[in-house]
């Protein structure tokens, strides 16, 4: 990992865009550095390197295999315990604009507009210092089984997160993805009670995966709900695969896919517009997509693999903004929607 360290370091400072990822329970890393500052895009999906999409699906850029260095290192996993003090402070102003934002969406949901919306909010950390690769290592120690990683380019900007959630794995022409929503904080408790709002608010985005993958792939199947944990956090799961028909290109199904119901809405177009209208914020690459493209990096095989921007947070100088959401249903009560958004922020205030 110490090699890593010092080129992300030059890197830095030479200016010139660079990513290290590590996917997730993996024992290894990887890091592309780009050897000119060119912003690439990705046209077609046919491109190969490692692509970070915004969530309005306007940009999607890419660290190309062909312009970059791709380096391979192990990982310094020491696992982190939960038992630093937690200090929450609350923002009343932020918390006001939260709760009347999802009573909009609530009401909005009442009068038929959608069925569910996942609304967000960015907050503004200020730092007394930052150290970029130090804070990564700190993700990978503290969320071994997300996708850790951590982006540079000068004139694109900093991000780094750690996401419990897979886009799209595609290799050959069979694919996985996963359903993920519902939330609740980690107790201790070994047995995991899911509400009826979190099942259904589940169930949304499982049913408009699978409807969509119908459209271009046979064979879906689908295993049961199952809860699984990020960090101190429990989510709903199902994992959905199939196989892809010979037409399906890559870019066909990532339209269908993003933005899922685990980020925007059911129906995508209506919830999509309420977002935008109301957010009153630019998501950028929060609930955008990254990862693997056309190439599985450690293998050297034709593959994809594609994971949601959540749980993640933009640096700007010493500021940090942490971004986080939640799906809202006819069923949310805007008081805990709000402690969600609190507890899924502590996922990066905790390396911070
Ligand atoms: C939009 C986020 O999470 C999504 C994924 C899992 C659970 C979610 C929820 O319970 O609302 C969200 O749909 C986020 O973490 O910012």
């Amino acid at each position: 990992m110490e090699e890593i360290v010092t080129l992300a370091q030059n890197h830095l400072q030479a200016k010139l865009p660079f990513v290290l990822y590590c996917k997730p329970n993996s024992e290894a890393g990887i890091g592309f550095f780009q050897q000119n500052d060119t912003v690439f895009e990705v046209n077609d999906y046919t491109e190969k390197g490692f692509v970070i999409a915004t969530f309005d699906g306007a940009k999607t850029y890419l660290i190309p295999e062909s312009a970059s260095a791709v380096v391979h290192f192990s990982l310094d996993k020491k696992v982190m315990t939960n038992s630093q003090q937690e200090v929450i402070e609350v923002n009343t102003n932020s918390k006001i604009n939260f709760e009347a934002l999802v009573a909009k969406g609530i009401e909005a949901i009442n009068n038929d507009e959608f069925k569910k919306v996942v609304l967000s909010r960015s907050e503004k950390v200020d730092l007394a210092e930052f150290d970029l690769i130090a804070t990564f290592k700190k993700l990978i120690q503290r969320y071994p089984s997300t996708f850790v990683y951590c982006f540079y380019h000068p004139k694109i900007g900093t991000w780094l997160g750690a996401t419990p959630e897979q886009l799209l794995k595609v290799k050959d022409t069979y694919f996985e993805t996963i359903s993920l929503a519902g939330t609740q904080i980690d107790t201790g408790s070994s047995e995991i009670i899911w509400g009826e709002k979190e099942k259904e608010e589940q169930q949304f985005v499982t049913d408009y995966i699978v409807s969509k993958v119908e459209n271009v792939a046979t064979a879906v199947r689908y295993t049961k709900a199952y809860s699984i944990k990020a960090g101190s956090i429990w989510h709903i799961r199902t994992d959905v695969s199939g196989q892809l028909n010979s037409d399906s290109s890559l870019k066909k199904v990532i339209g269908l896919l993003h933005p899922t119901p685990a980020v925007c809405g059911l129906p995508k177009e209506n919830s999509k517009a309420f977002i935008v209208k109301n957010e009153q914020y630019d998501r950028s690459f929060y609930t955008g997509f990254l990862g693997e493209l056309n190439c599985n990096f450690t293998t050297s095989t034709n593959s994809s693999d594609l994971y949601v921007n959540l749980r993640c947070m933009q640096i700007k100088g010493l500021q940090a903004y942490l971004y986080m959401g939640c799906g809202i249903t006819k069923d949310s009560i805007p008081a805990k929607e709000w402690e969600e958004s609190v507890n899924k922020s502590m996922t990066m205030k905790k390396v911070l």
